[in-house]
């Protein structure tokens, strides 16, 4: 199993590019199976998760294609309407292939996913809009198994703002009999991001962005090109690290807009930043300031971002209450945290950070994607060694991210 060795106490210095969105990319990987053509689709990462997702749809049947950042998709000999639990299991986001094969072929049986390290995650939502639209759903075998003749348009209100929901709901409407309203719906940039390759596909979206979605169905999607936008979490956990470590980085492709909640905690920790259209420098010249945050859907500040910014205020002047208001136990990272020497106290959903002066290398354990993003930023800072293990966590969705901070001068590699 590979692991990460860090040699910490280095500031990072110098410019590294963004890649494409994990949570953009899936998505719109998805959707390619909402016709019977070719999606072509740019800038997508290389990401464990991408992989799967792709191995996924070819199982179906689709004819996946890469070449360099561009992937082409063609599922029109998608036969088999199905995802098999050995693949769902290793990827939640697998769920977003429910509403475009209930909406294309009648019907569709994927494995539920089940819980998760960071909490249950149930699907409710996703089935609860597609029976509004008509569909029949049991679960059967561990598998979710849905049926309709042709979905239906409905006025769809989620009982919480769901990311992968709002997306599973909105590709389900394109090919819907009549209108679909998602009330309550996502505003998150990906679920923009997905709205306009589904446009770029033929579909009559509007509202994306806000929490009110409109959808007119059509009878039927066409190829089309999209390019995935950019990661705002990677961008986001670099700049973390570059704070940590008190370092200037320059981070290119970006799309500071995006970014709002993220931008604004850094220059409460003291860091200055100048955004151009898709480029962040961010200098910190000395030690953070340690921040308050809470976790809330967009634009509050992103959960996936949480882990990021509490190893941040594990090192900076003052303490830090950060309060996880969207998932039940995103927490892993804090006793691995504290074996590097933080200081953090956890009441319920909060976890009050007292700044210390340094850290001390160690081995600790990946638990969860961004937890292990988390505790590279601290063993970018703690002095001596720190040994990451279990980082296919981190593979999931950081594409090279050990070759892109060793472009910053940080001292990481790859342990096999
Ligand atoms: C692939 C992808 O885009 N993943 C992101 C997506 O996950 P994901 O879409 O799975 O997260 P949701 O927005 O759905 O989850 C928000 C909250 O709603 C709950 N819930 C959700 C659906 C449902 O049917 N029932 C229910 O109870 C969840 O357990 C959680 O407490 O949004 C999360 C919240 O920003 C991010 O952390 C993930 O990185
Ligand atoms: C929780 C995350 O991803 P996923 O929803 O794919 O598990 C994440 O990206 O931080």
């Amino acid at each position: 199993m590979d692991r990460l060795r860090i040699t910490g106490g280095q500031p990072l210095r110098g410019e590294a590019p963004v890649s494409g969105a994990k949570n953009a990319a899936l998505p719109i990987l998805c959707a390619a199976l909402l016709a019977a053509d070719t999606l072509e689709i740019g800038n997508v990462p290389r990401l464990h998760d991408v992989a799967t997702t792709l191995k996924l749809l070819g199982q179906m049947g689709a004819r996946c294609e890469r070449n360099g950042d561009r992937v082409s998709i063609d599922a029109s000999p998608v036969v088999t309407p199905e995802a098999r639990y050995e693949l769902v299991r290793t990827m939640r986001a697998s769920i977003l292939v429910l509403g475009p094969l209930l909406t294309r072929f009648g019907e569709a049986r994927v494995a539920l996913p089940g819980g998760c390290a960071i909490g249950q995650r149930p699907v409710d939502q996703h089935i609860k809009g597609l029976q509004a639209m008509g569909a029949q759903i049991a679960i059967e075998h561990g598998d979710v198994v849905a049926r309709a003749t042709r979905l239906k348009g409905a006025r769809i209100v989620t009982d919480m703002v769901t990311v992968t929901g709002t997306e599973n709901l909105m590709m389900a409407a394109t090919l819907a009999d009549g209108e679909t309203v998602i009330e309550n719906a996502a505003r998150e940039p990906e679920v923009v991001d997905l709205a306009a390759a589904l446009v770029a596909m033929g579909a009559r979206i509007e509202g994306a962005g806000t929490d009110r979605i409109v959808i007119r169905g059509v009878d039927r999607l066409h190829g089309g090109s999209h390019r995935v936008m950019a990661d705002r979490i990677e961008a986001g956990t670099f700049l973390c690290a570059a704070a940590a470590t008190r370092g200037e980085i320059v981070l290119t492709g970006a799309e500071p807009a995006t970014m709002d909640a993220t931008l604004e905690k850094l220059r409460e920790m003291g860091a200055q930043i100048e955004c151009g259209a898709d480029t962040i420098r961010l200098r910190m010249s000395r030690r953070p300031q340690a921040v308050n945050l809470r976790t809330a859907p967009y634009p509050g500040f992103a959960t996936d971002m949480q882990a990021q910014f509490m190893a941040v205020d594990c090192v900076a002047e003052g303490t830090g209450v950060i309060t996880e208001t969207i998932f039940e136990n995103r927490f892993m990272h804090v006793l691995e945290l504290q074996r590097l020497g933080a200081d953090i106290a956890i009441e319920g959903n909060t976890a009050i950070v007292r700044g210390v002066a340094g850290l001390s290398g160690a081995g600790v354990m990946a638990t969860d994607l961004r937890a292990s993003a988390g505790l590279v930023i601290a063993g970018l800072v703690a002095e001596g060694e720190t040994v990451v293990d279990r980082i296919y966590h981190l593979d999931r969705g950081y594409e090279r991210m050990e070759d892109k901070l060793v472009g910053l001068g940080a001292r990481i590699e790859r342990v096999k």
